[in-house]
């Protein structure tokens, strides 16, 4: 199966020049759906993990099903004051400006194991925004797994220090 046939670009989305990644067709096939899921377990390979830190929103999707795969925790990791619990943010820059996220503060203990999943590896400034909160809670990033990389954002040079595994490399 050729997990790019179920994945859709959009021209000039959410903003002109962006050609957009839309995997919705993807969730829609139960099969393709599993497909993608074996192929990011097989980036995890046998290690051991204690969470699966996903992001808002996308990163949801296969971050569930992949946690409940490996029998660990999912941790969801959200855009400002949506966590009820008391949170740990940490602030990244973006092209033009900045941006926020949070994750809970008690979600990670120190040494826990965690597996950073999201859909889309961009430019890479969220991932390493999300490594730096796993980091300050005392947890160890031991992947940062994604089902697509756009390779010419070169992400991958603000993250030399983490392991990035992605399924589908454009
Ligand atoms: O590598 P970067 O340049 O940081 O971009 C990648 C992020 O952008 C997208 O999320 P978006 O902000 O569109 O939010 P959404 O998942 O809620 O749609 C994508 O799901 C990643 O989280
Ligand atoms: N081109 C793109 N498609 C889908 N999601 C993205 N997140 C950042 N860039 C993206």
């Amino acid at each position: 199966m050729q997990l790019t046939e179920y994945i859709r670009d959009i021209q000039d989305f959410p903003k002109p020049g962006i050609l957009f990644k839309d995997i919705t067709p993807l969730l829609s096939n139960p099969e393709a759906t599993a497909h993608a899921v074996e192929k990011l377990l097989e980036k995890i390979g046998d290690q051991q993990v204690d969470a699966i830190v996903g992001i808002e929103s996308r990163g949801f999707f296969f971050g569930t099903l992949l946690a409940q795969k490996l029998n660990c925790a999912f941790i969801p990791v959200r855009k400002p004051n949506k966590l009820p619990a008391q949170t740990t943010s940490q602030t990244y820059a973006l092209e033009y400006g900045e941006d926020t996220l949070e994750i809970h503060t008690d979600a990670i203990k120190k040494g826990d194991k965690v597996v950073i999943h999201d859909d889309v590896l961009a430019t890479g400034g969220t991932a390493n925004a999300v490594c730096k909160l796993v980091e300050k809670l005392g947890g160890e990033v031991m992947q940062c797994n994604f089902l697509m990389e756009l390779s010419f954002l070169e992400a991958r040079k603000k993250m030399e220090n983490y392991n990035i595994q992605s399924v589908i490399t454009y």
